[in-house]
């Protein structure tokens, strides 16, 4: 059984889980809305934040940018009852059903949950939803990327969520090689890291 299926057992864990994860995104949100990060959402119309947990992430970016269209793709387990008034929220497994389109497509604290060749899978389906036009953004830890840039000295931080990928999901936290291996893996043309967020990176990457 996996692991988020194992937390649809207990809704008291999926309670915590989600609440935290949306705490979480709070937080980032205020550094991706804010004016650092507009050229990210320069002529986006459509944006799906896969995996985006309970939609907070999707609703501060439809709340800031009011013309973006924002869905969230999450497991049924997680989708509420009601849809939310900011983001259309569609359930489904992203490595079973088709991810939607969008001009941008989010995976915020997703590859970290994978092992390489599943995070190959996840990226080729993001790349084949937008191919033509478009890019995937990630927010995911870039190891060692903060610790050159000036931003401070995460490494312990980073080691630790990477332990604990390892021992909870069999999954990992990267260094920019091992993130341009699975990007170049998975068809992308190219990526660019847009900024640090403490311990994490905004990357844009182009199908
Ligand atoms: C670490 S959480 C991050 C949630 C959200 N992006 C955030 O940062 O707040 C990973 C998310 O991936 C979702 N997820 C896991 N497996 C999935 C799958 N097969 N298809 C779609 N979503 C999945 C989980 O339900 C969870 O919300």
């Amino acid at each position: 059984m996996s692991f988020w299926d194992a937390m649809a057992r207990e809704p008291s864990l999926m309670q915590t889980f989600y609440g935290a994860m949306s705490g979480d995104s709070k937080l980032v949100a205020r550094v991706l809305v804010s004016d650092c990060c507009k050229e990210l959402f320069r002529g986006v119309g459509s944006l799906v934040d896969v995996g985006g947990g309970t939609g907070t992430m999707a609703a501060a970016i439809a709340r800031a940018y009011p013309d973006i269209n924002c869905t969230v793709f999450e497991l049924p387990q997680v989708v509420p009852d009601s849809q939310d008034q900011e983001a259309f929220f569609l359930g489904g497994n992203m490595f079973q059903e088709n991810i939607p389109h969008g001009d941008a497509l989010l995976l915020k604290w997703v590859l970290h949950n994978w092992d390489d060749d599943n995070c190959v899978k996840i990226l080729k389906k993001c790349r084949g939803r937008n191919e033509k036009s478009g890019k995937v953004i990630l927010i995911d830890m870039v190891v060692g990327y903060n610790q050159t840039k000036g931003g401070g000295d995460f490494s312990q931080v980073q080691l630790c969520s990477d332990l604990l990928m390892m021992c909870l999901l069999n999954g990992k936290e990267r260094t920019e090689t091992e993130l341009n291996n699975l990007l170049m893996a998975a068809g992308f043309s190219g990526y660019k890291i847009v900024r640090a967020i403490g311990p994490r990176s905004i990357i844009e990457a182009y199908p």
